[in-house]
């Protein structure tokens, strides 16, 4: 176990998107017009490599669209940076979105209602230049449809959103994605919407395009079930602040922050073994997310933390690194108290 800087990338290969201690704060007003930050992502990092699924996942509020949206550069970050294939990322625009592509939650509301799905991905492939004539558009839009498993594709093609279901429009939604030939793809949430009988496909499509197509994906999502099912590595974040990552079997398995032992706790999964703070301390008694606008100082979690000392309230502690490659931002690791942790998840299922 080494303590250490927080670092972006999880492998030697330059990740293909990463963001490197970056911040977000709002300024906002409240209801009597007086000004207020919201820190919403605080000294935040993410390394999104080729072929790899990395699950951003949190509470409500915690701050993963905000950092998705900073990858996209939908929002300019407050401080840090986003870096592509190794640089500093260009400014938004053509160039940048035709590399990092991000998917929605609502595919209803992210495509144009008005239109077939001819229109919707033929004019991507027309405005990144991927398509020139009728019969280039027809011939790949039908490509993207079989790709996104939209069959037979020459059904679909003359379709518009309001003739599809949820599920199928998310295939739209992807395919639109596809078509700029992107390197990364950041999915906000993109199953949450859909029937759950279709959110398995979705997944799939998800992994095979990662699988065979090399893409990087960051998957934000509540539900550790499908991060699980999904990812390589989990992120972990409350309220703004990444708390623990890695490899995904030894973050769920065996999580180094109490947060994440708290988050896996209140998601049931059979094939988990451990018991934790659930069993401990009744979860509903640790209380709520902090308020962004005044949020407690160090570590964000200490106001809900069973193992909270003095100096969680003092300071957010450096990042910890374990053998495997999962990491965690916590004092207890600093303070050589990992095993109180680590007996809270020790313990056989009954
Ligand atoms: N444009 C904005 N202006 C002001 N505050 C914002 C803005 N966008 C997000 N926030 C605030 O930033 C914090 C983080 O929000 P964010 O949407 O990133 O969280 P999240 O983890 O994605 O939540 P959810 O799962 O509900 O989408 C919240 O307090 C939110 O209210």
């Amino acid at each position: 176990m080494t303590t250490a800087a927080p670092t972006s990338d999880a492998t030697d290969e330059p990740a293909l998107l990463a963001a490197v201690d970056v911040s977000k704060h709002f300024t906002v007003r409240d209801q009597l017009g007086r000004k207020a930050t919201v820190r919403a992502v605080e000294h935040a990092s993410v390394a999104l490599h080729r072929g790899r699924v990395v699950a951003l996942v949190g509470e409500s509020g915690s701050g993963k669209t905000t950092l998705a949206r900073m990858l996209a550069q939908f929002h300019p970050v407050s401080s840090g940076e986003i870096r592509l294939a190794g640089h500093r990322a260009p400014p938004a625009g053509r160039g940048y979105f035709r590399q990092v592509q991000l998917i929605f939650q609502d595919p209803f509301s992210s495509l144009n209602t008005l239109h077939k799905v001819r229109h919707i991905l033929g004019r991507v492939l027309r405005v990144h230049g991927h398509a020139h004539t009728r019969a280039e558009v027809e011939e790949q839009v039908l490509s993207l449809l079989n790709r996104v498993n939209l069959t037979p594709a020459e059904e679909f093609i003359d379709k518009r959103p309001r003739e599809m279901s949820g599920g199928q429009l998310q295939r739209v939604a992807i395919a639109r994605a596809l078509a700029v030939r992107p390197t990364v793809l950041l999915g906000d949430e993109p199953i949450s919407m859909l029937d759950v009988s279709i959110r398995l496909d979705v997944l799939n499509l998800l992994a095979r395009l990662c699988d065979e197509e090399g893409l990087a994906l960051l998957y934000i999502t509540h539900d550790i079930a499908s991060a699980r099912y999904l990812c390589d590595e989990v992120q972990v974040m409350y309220a703004g602040q990444t708390v623990e990552g890695g490899p995904k079997e030894a973050v769920i398995q065996s999580p180094k922050h109490p947060y994440t032992r708290l988050l896996i706790d209140s998601s049931p999964d059979p094939d988990r073994t451990g018991r934790g703070l659930r069993d401990q301390d009744d979860a509903e008694d640790l209380g709520e997310p902090p308020n962004l606008t005044a949020p407690p100082d160090g570590c964000r979690f200490h106001p809900r933390c069973p193992f909270a000392m003095d100096d969680c309230r003092r300071a957010f502690p450096d990042r910890t690194t374990f053998a495997d490659g999962q990491w965690a931002h916590c004092w207890l690791h600093q303070h050589g108290r990992s095993a109180e942790l680590d007996r809270t998840t020790s313990k056989e299922l009954p």
